[in-house]
């Protein structure tokens, strides 16, 4: 094996070949010549706007100032993206020279699964999530998984029992015929029938079987919510429940169901297996138990005495691994002789095994995946998001950067001298760390492991690590690492949304938003990309702004923007042409549609005219203590017919909400606008295209408004489905948009 040293004295002799390569992305001097004029055009937006702002007396003072300041603001944000676009870069782990030179000396891998409801994350797509890492390809006495469950479910936990007697099989099958992915369900339905040779045909049959009727015994037990009588008085695991009272209020579960230093843990070709733990952290009703960020922390600690692997996966527990060769690709990054010292943590992309072709949600986000956070990569580190991300433990734990530690891949922690302890001392030991006042006193949730009081513990962990001085690296593998379940209606996705913003917006209050707390531990370049993200909720007022304002002012017959005629129309033209010219282009090269841009559109403005305001306007009741926080977890499972509608792209609403009500009556407050400003042109003014002429601009952003919004008409009055929007969605917006429009016109 080489040391680092050595690495260094075969890198001057040219000899040397490192774990992973940088590429840097070509074209970006094209990219910049087009933002420079972009700008310059904005600029000119901006001349305009404080030039020709109305005089006293003049109609539409105020609208004119407020425009101002929303174009000032859009424009300042705008320059925020352009970090992203200076210098992506892209990575190659070789993963052969890996084993080449560390095969023997490969560390151990603590690989944490988080659930939290098995109602809306069934405990069999669990587990499927949890076989998928256990199948990794990687020696297998260097793994471990461990499944935290929120819910402290009896169920889920009999799942696991029963993947842990699956595994036994399969493991052995995924390393026969080089299986992929290793999620047994995502398997079979990618292989419906198996064309392989004989021997593998008759084996895929056997195993399939086995996984089928393990899945109708789990899927049996959900429904009738108990776990089977037999196997209920077998395992002495279930006593643990005798004292639970609810998910709240119990104490701490633990179990672990595999562990190699004990022989009944090896698979049925006799070889070892990885450890598999099951744990429910204590929870107390009087206690704050943090969400995900405190599952982790439990996890952190209890991984600490059982297997202490020096590297930490952590996934959701729908993200199943894809790809058995991606842990072997993210060691390459952290084992590199030169580099691999200062990198904290590896991130995937999020990608979703459930997303449609033109993605009417806008759940895959593929100019974020493919594009930004390649940015950021080159700026010195992705975020962390949660899922799919490897971390080393110290770090995770809060170890400050110094150029020393350099060798520390050398020194392995050994565990060999747990052997003789025993599997129940060792349990009980553990629940102590995932008693619910173990933190108490300590900086847990502060300096160690994943931060608390955050919306989005992912991101402002991710960013706390930065700060003290790692760096990140962003991995995006041709076959994707892992795959998971994006939200499939439109009120999940904009309450997923509020979380992201309304994180995104508390990381910037705390001190991890400020400019001089992160002075020279991140790039000026990779505090603006932070910000662009951190800052969404501040699109929510600007963006209603936009969709009110100028609409109301049509229906006045009151002018906003140039006309026609008029040179001042070349910026508008431009800006706006040029720029939804590039997102489409760099949407397309993402992989996306056309279709699938005009949907992205759509969310863009839904999500900041509501997931966005309500974020903002709870963000800062909870400043001021009038609500507390809260973690509403995504459901992973649809009914039938929601599916169908999912699948064939037809937008769910399903029921009536705020934000939907919300969004209602600014499609219909646009409509009305657009078909008043047009039957006052024809039939009472009788100007002739007078309004074509000096209010262009107003009928286009009008008539976009409403033809982004078409689902929400059809929604309301054409279809019969159960997805449509409610009767009283219908009612309160129709009238809240009408009255708005009346009570306009009649104030004048
Ligand atoms: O009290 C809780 C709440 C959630 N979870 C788990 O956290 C994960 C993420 O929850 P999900 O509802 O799927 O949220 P998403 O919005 O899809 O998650 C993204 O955003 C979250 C932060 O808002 C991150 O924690 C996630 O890793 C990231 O994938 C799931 O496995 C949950 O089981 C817990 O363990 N405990
Ligand atoms: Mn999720």
């Amino acid at each position: 094996m080489a040391t680092e040293a050595e690495a260094e004295a075969e890198a001057e002799a040219g000899e040397y070949y490192p774990l992973f390569e940088t590429r840097r992305a070509r074209g970006r001097f094209i990219y910049i010549i087009f933002s420079l004029s972009l700008f310059v055009g904005i600029c000119f937006i901006w001349v305009y706007r404080v030039s020709h702002i109305p005089r006293e007396g003049e109609d539409g003072k105020w609208a004119w100032i407020g425009l101002l300041c929303v174009d000032l603001w859009f424009g300042l944000y705008w320059l925020l993206r352009h970090p992203f676009r200076w210098n992506p870069v892209f990575r190659q782990p070789f993963r052969h020279i890996l084993s080449q030179r560390y095969e023997k000396k490969l560390p151990r891998v603590d690989m944490f699964v988080c659930t939290a409801d098995p109602g809306i994350e069934p405990p069999v797509m669990v587990i499927n999530t949890v076989l998928s890492l256990m199948a990794y390809d990687y020696p297998k006495e260097k793994l471990s998984v461990y499944l935290s469950d929120d819910a402290a479910s009896d169920i889920t936990f009999y799942a696991l029992l029963e993947a842990s007697i699956f595994a036994k099989h399969w493991l052995p099958f995924c390393k026969k015929f080089k299986v992929e992915p290793t999620s047994p369900a995502a398997y079979f339905k990618a292989i419906a029938s198996s064309s392989h040779t004989n021997q593998h045909a008759q084996q895929f049959q056997a195993i399939k079987k086995l996984y089928q009727d393990m899945e109708s015994r789990i899927e049996n037990a959900c429904k009738v919510g108990q776990v089977p009588h037999e196997v209920h008085s077998k395992h002495k695991g279930f006593s643990q429940w005798d004292s639970y009272s609810s998910r709240h209020d119990h104490d701490t579960i633990i179990q672990i169901l595999l562990d190699g230093r004990d022989s009944s843990a090896e698979d049925v070709e006799g070889n070892v297996m990885p450890i598999l733990v099951y744990l429910a952290r204590e929870k107390r009703p009087q206690v704050a138990h943090n969400f995900k960020a405190g599952a982790m922390n439990a996890l952190i600690r209890v991984s600490s005495t059982i297997s202490n692997g020096e590297i930490i996966l952590n996934v959701d527990c729908d993200m199943y691994s894809n790809n058995s060769q991606s842990l072997r690709d993210a060691l390459c990054f952290f084992m590199d002789e030169v580099k691999g010292h200062e990198i904290a943590f590896v991130q995937t992309p999020q990608c979703f095994e459930n997303v449609t072709k033109n993605d009417l949600y806008g759940g895959a986000m593929p100019v974020c995946y493919e594009l930004e956070f390649h940015g950021m990569d080159g700026l010195g580190g992705s975020m962390y998001i949660g899922t799919g991300c490897f971390h080393r433990r110290d770090i995770l734990c809060g170890r400050k950067f110094n150029y020393q530690c350099r060798n520390a891949w050398n020194e392995y922690k050994n565990i060999d001298h747990m052997k003789e302890e025993n599997l129940h001392k060792l349990e009980e030991k553990s629940k102590t760390l995932a008693s619910c006042t173990y933190e108490e006193n300590t900086s847990w949730g502060e300096e160690m492991g994943l931060l608390y009081g955050c919306a989005v513990e992912d991101l402002i962990t991710g960013l706390s690590i930065k700060f003290r001085g790692w760096k990140s690296v962003y991995y995006n593998p041709e076959r994707r690492a892992f795959l998971g379940v994006a939200p499939t209606t439109l009120p999940e996705t904009l309450v997923q949304h509020k979380r992201w913003s309304e994180g995104g917006f508390q990381i910037q209050l705390s001190k991890y938003g400020s400019a001089w707390y992160g002075w020279g531990s991140i790039s000026p370049g990779l505090q603006m990309a932070y910000c662009y993200y951190n800052l969404w909720v501040l699109q929510a007022l600007p963006t209603l702004y936009y969709c009110i304002i100028p609409s109301l002012y049509l229906l006045k017959g009151i002018p906003l923007f140039p006309q026609m005629s008029s040179p001042w129309l070349i910026p508008y033209a431009y800006v706006m042409l040029g720029d939804s010219s590039y997102c489409l282009l760099e949407f397309l090269w993402s992989g996306g549609t056309i279709q699938g841009w005009w949907n992205d559109t759509r969310m863009w403005l839904y999500k900041r005219t509501s997931s966005y305001l309500f974020a903002f306007v709870d963000v800062i009741l909870k400043r001021f203590g009038f609500s507390e926080s809260g973690f509403v977890v995504s459901a992973k499972v649809a009914e039938e017919n929601v599916s169908q509608r999912y699948e064939k792209e037809v937008m769910e609403f399903g029921d009536s909400s705020p934000m939907l009500t919300l969004l209602a009556t600014l499609a219909f407050l646009n409509l009305f606008c657009l078909v008043g400003a047009l039957l006052n042109q024809v039939f009472i003014r009788e100007g002739g295209l007078r309004i074509y002429e000096t209010m262009t601009l107003q009928v286009l952003l009008s008539g976009v408004l409403v033809l982004i919004n078409l689902p929400v008409y059809q929604g309301l009055y054409l279809r019969k489905d159960k997805g449509r929007l409610p009767k009283s969605v219908a009612v309160k917006s129709t009238v809240l948009a009408l009255s708005a429009c009346v009570l306009f016109v009649a104030i004048s």
